[in-house]
């Protein structure tokens, strides 16, 4: 949306399809976005967008949506472009509710689509990894083993038991529900697409923005910014990644572009198929997990989050008996000291429950930093190409001009502002707290050698002669030390 009115002030409405949440209604919900610092660029070349954003009151677990008549009317009847990014994006969703947003709700939509007389394209986000079980992908939509006409049916009368029970065999090679029934949509996309004129895009991990309307925009915890929260903060001291396995990110801004101008060619050059458009960097312009986790290290050391648990040392791990070890010792054990802690000075534990947390998210990312994917992107350039120069420009999706280094450090700003909400005023306090968080380090190791040290000499005699010689030689040699000082007073 902000992109859109911020090139086409004129743009006579947008309609977006949303629901309540969290005690907000849909217009507040809305407006807290349009009042936000991402839309101060727009405001300036368009004073009303305030109005030319209509909410429309809508739930895709609903049968049509439960949009009202009225809505619906609306919609129908003025609609040229639909883009259609509504989606259950958790990895572990059970998989009713996954097919039913990301399966059924599509469906619906084409179907409400097909009904628009002046719809002129119709664009599918899905992702790049829909087709992760396959290391070469294509710009082509890949048939799922069981159609997903009959998922849909089954889901309708099968109860959660038997749904668990199946689901591991239905989604087969993938890692998870959420990146099966993407896969089924675009199945759904292509075969009850009928007439229109329908575009799918994939985009791979979608991080903070490159360039628009400012660097480093971000506002959810998706993909790497909620692990480079528990990374700045303390919390995450250990991850198991393959640190040479491609890290395929693609800023926000890049993904917003490329999805306009696919809009744009689909509606004016309709071409005869369904044409995919893989949104991706690794193929142009490569980075590994390696370099962009020391990058987000160094960030730290330069621009720290407040109040961290402990200095951000992260390490990539690289088997299961390393991984398994470092979560015991880096990550359980100081929550288990840290709960005890706040038992003792009677405060209720939440370290324990938040470690578990990041345990699990971490288990479940793990898929995707230890392999690497080659996806063609010969639709992607061949759209750059069909582009004037200056639509090149000001839809740039060229990720082969992207610094990757000064990328991963706007990012890591990006989430101290926009997500943890941090002021930069506050950098010189939380250097402090880092450096009394270092020196607590320091001591609780020192004191932690000192009683290992003082049981072993209780326990072993090897251990007490290597004591005591220790100690006789500390003493020579601070007798020699004051005898030589001595005679040269
Ligand atoms: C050479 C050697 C070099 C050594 C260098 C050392 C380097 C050290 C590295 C340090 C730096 C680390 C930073 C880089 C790490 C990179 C890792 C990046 C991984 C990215 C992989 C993504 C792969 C994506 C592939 C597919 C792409 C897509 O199509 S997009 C969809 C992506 N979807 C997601 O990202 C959603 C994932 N989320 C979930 O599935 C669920 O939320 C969950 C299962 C993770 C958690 O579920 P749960 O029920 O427990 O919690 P939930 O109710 O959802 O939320 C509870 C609270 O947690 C907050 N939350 C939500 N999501 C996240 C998250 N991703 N991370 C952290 N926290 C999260 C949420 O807001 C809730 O908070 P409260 O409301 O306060 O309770
Ligand atoms: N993030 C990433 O790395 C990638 C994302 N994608 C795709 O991009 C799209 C957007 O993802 P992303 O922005 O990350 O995720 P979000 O979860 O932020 O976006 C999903 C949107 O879908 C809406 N939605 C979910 N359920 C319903 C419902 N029942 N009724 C109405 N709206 C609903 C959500 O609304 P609400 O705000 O009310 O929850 C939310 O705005 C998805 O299709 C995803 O598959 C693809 C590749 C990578």
């Amino acid at each position: 949306m902000e992109k859109l009115f911020r090139t086409s002030p004129d743009l006579k409405v947008i309609y977006v399809l949303v629901r309540p949440k969290q005690g907000q209604t849909l217009q507040q919900r809305v407006f807290q976005i349009l009042d936000s610092k991402l839309f101060e660029k727009v405001k300036e070349v368009c004073p009303n967008v305030h109005e030319k954003i209509r909410a429309i009151s809508a739930d895709l677990n609903q049968n049509d949506f439960a949009i009202s008549k009225e809505d619906m009317q609306e919609l129908l009847s003025h609609t040229n472009i639909v883009f259609h990014c509504a989606a259950t994006v958790r990895f572990d969703d059970h998989l009713r509710h996954a097919v039913q947003l990301n399966v059924t709700a599509t469906q619906q939509l084409l179907l409400m689509a097909s009904q628009m007389p002046k719809l002129e394209a119709f664009i599918h986000i899905s992702t790049a990894f829909s087709n992760c079980n396959l290391k070469h992908i294509d710009e082509v939509v890949y048939p799922c083993p069981v159609e997903p006409k009959k998922i849909i049916d089954s889901m309708e009368w099968l109860d959660d038991a038997i749904i668990d029970e199946i689901t591991p065999k239905l989604i087969g090679d993938r890692p998870n529900t959420y990146t099966y029934t993407k896969a089924l949509g675009e199945v759904v996309v292509q075969q009850e697409g009928g007439n229109l004129n329908i575009a799918i895009i994939r985009p791979s991990i979608v991080g903070a923005t490159w360039q628009e309307p400012f660097p480093g925009w971000v506002d959810n915890l998706n993909g790497p910014s909620g692990l480079i929260i528990a990374a700045g903060k303390g919390f995450l001291r250990s991850i198991r990644a393959t640190p040479m396995a491609v890290a395929d990110l693609i800023p926000a801004d890049t993904v917003v572009n490329l999805t306009l101008a696919v809009g744009w060619y689909t509606a004016v050059h309709r071409p005869k198929s369904t044409l995919v458009y893989h949104c991706t960097s690794g193929n142009l312009n490569p980075c590994n997990w390696g370099k962009m986790g020391l990058q987000v290290l160094a960030t730290f050391e330069k621009i720290p989050f407040e109040r961290a648990f402990r200095r951000p040392n992260a390490d990539f791990t690289t088997n299961n008996i390393t991984t398994h070890y470092w979560n015991a010792v880096s990550h359980r054990a100081p929550a288990i000291i840290y709960d005890f802690y706040l038992r003792l000075t009677g405060r209720k534990p939440r370290m324990t429950k938040l470690m578990n947390r990041l345990l699990r998210t971490l288990s479940m990312v793990e898929y995707f930093i230890n392999r690497s994917w080659e996806w063609s992107t010969y639709n992607t350039e061949m759209l750059m190409s069909a582009l004037s120069p200056e639509d090149q420009r000001v839809f740039n999706f060229d990720v082969r001009q992207l610094n990757w280094l000064e990328y991963i450090e706007n990012y890591v700003l990006g989430v101290k502002k926009y997500l943890l909400k941090e002021d930069m005023a506050g950098i010189p306090e939380a250097k402090q707290h880092l450096k009394r968080l270092r020196n607590i380090h320091y001591l609780f190791n020192t004191a932690l050698f000192l009683i290992a040290w003082r049981l072993l000499i209780a326990r072993s005699q090897v251990a007490r002669n290597v004591w005591f010689f220790i100690v006789s030689f500390c003493y020579k040699f601070l007798s020699y030390f004051r005898a030589s000082s001595t005679l040269n007073a």
